[in-house]
């Protein structure tokens, strides 16, 4: 699991900008998002309908440009990009895989062909070089034995693993899921994903997926939610060293540890300017408007809602459960049954 603040990044958004105009109508999809990815990090955005997840992997991918701000992608600014010079960093840069299996796949092809089929548009002329990467990744995603089946003879998860394949086949180094495992049950998501952590290690690969299943995070190595077009929290996933060396030998193989060994510590981020996002829910319920009172206090900041500007808090919270300790280090104090929940990245949606 690479060091997310000191491992080299491979992606770097900075006030990211993306405005979709139609007609008259502007939508603003990301406003000032900032975002590094570690190389070989393998990292979950998540995100209410509309926060603008589509919007960030389609630009990441080179499918779209961003209206302003910065992204880099291996070193190579996409805003700089020609057209031509974008359509071959999609070609051999990125692998993408998306939910529907007809979008990465062509049924009347075998499984086999499916994977050639990018590497000969990418001029690979030459047989044989192509049918041996092809047969590698297949034992890599272990379908070998179903290499001359075709999409339908396959099963969804079959048909992921074989997608995964074809997205790797030009040799990227950036894997982009659009819910990969959004059609599948959860054993199989399970497997899905399991090939996705063993493919990172054995290509070098840094994975970004889109997804609404909360079980993601239990395998990847951070989940990040974008809420309104911006990076809101992250949540980090955490193994103990020792333990893993210990579970694991040398290695600290993932695979083999405990669910004690892992652990998750969640962090509301502040974008490049310092600005802080107090999601919707917690404004409502604490009765918070357009101010707040800052105070610092024994190492906490506490977020006060000014009295009579942002309506009425919810009813039977008392004073103490109206302060919002939103980073801290410190515990959050104690509040009547349901409320902490909605402090959790889990409620998203
Ligand atoms: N091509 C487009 N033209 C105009 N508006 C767009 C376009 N694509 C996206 N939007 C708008 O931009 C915002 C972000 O959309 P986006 O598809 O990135 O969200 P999302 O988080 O991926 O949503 P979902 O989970 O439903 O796929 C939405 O308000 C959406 O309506």
């Amino acid at each position: 699991m690479p060091n997310q603040m000191t491992a080299e990044p491979l992606i770097v958004c900075e006030n990211l900008v993306k405005i979709y105009k139609i007609a008259d109508l502007e939508v603003v999809a990301l406003q000032g998002l900032d975002l590094v990815v570690p190389r070989k990090e393998m990292l979950a955005i998540v995100g209410a309908s509309g926060s603008g997840k589509t919007t960030l992997m389609n630009i990441l991918g080179g499918l779209d440009r961003p209206s302003a701000g910065k992204v880099t992608v291996d070193e190579i600014d996409l805003l700089s990009l020609s057209d031509e010079a974008l359509n071959e960093y999609q070609r051999t840069k990125v692998g993408f895989v998306w939910q529907q299996t007809s979008r990465n796949l062509i049924p009347y092809l075998t499984a086999e062909e499916n994977i050639e089929l990018p590497m000969i548009m990418s001029g690979v002329h030459n047989k044989q070089q192509r049918r041996e990467w092809a047969h590698e990744l297949l034992n890599s995603v272990g379908l070998f034995h179903r290499r001359h089946h075709q999409l339908i003879q396959l099963s969804g998860g079959e048909q992921q693993r074989i997608a995964i394949a074809v997205a790797l086949a030009n040799r990227p180094v950036l894997l982009l899921g659009d819910e990969p495992t959004g059609e599948v049950d959860s054993a199989t998501a399970r497997t899905i994903m399991e090939t996705f952590s063993r493919l990172r290690e054995e290509l070098d690969l840094t994975i970004v997926i889109v997804s609404h299943d909360p079980r993601i995070a239990e395998q990847v190595d951070r989940v990040v939610a974008i809420r309104d077009g911006k990076i809101a929290t992250e949540t980090v996933r955490q193994v103990s060293q020792l333990e893993a060396l210990m579970a694991g030998g040398a290695s600290g193989s993932q695979e083999i540890l405990l669910p004690s060994q892992v652990t998750y510590k969640e962090f509301v981020m502040l974008d490049s300017a310092g600005r802080l996002q107090i999601p919707k829910e917690i404004r409502e319920e604490l009765g918070i408007g357009k101010r707040v009172e800052m105070q610092i206090e024994d190492g906490r900041i506490i977020i006060k809602p000014v009295e009579g500007e942002g309506g009425e808090p919810l009813k039977n919270l008392t004073i103490e459960e109206q302060i919002a300790i939103l980073f801290s280090g410190e515990k959050v104090p104690q509040r009547k049954p349901g409320s902490v929940k909605k402090l959790k990245w889990l409620r998203w949606r």
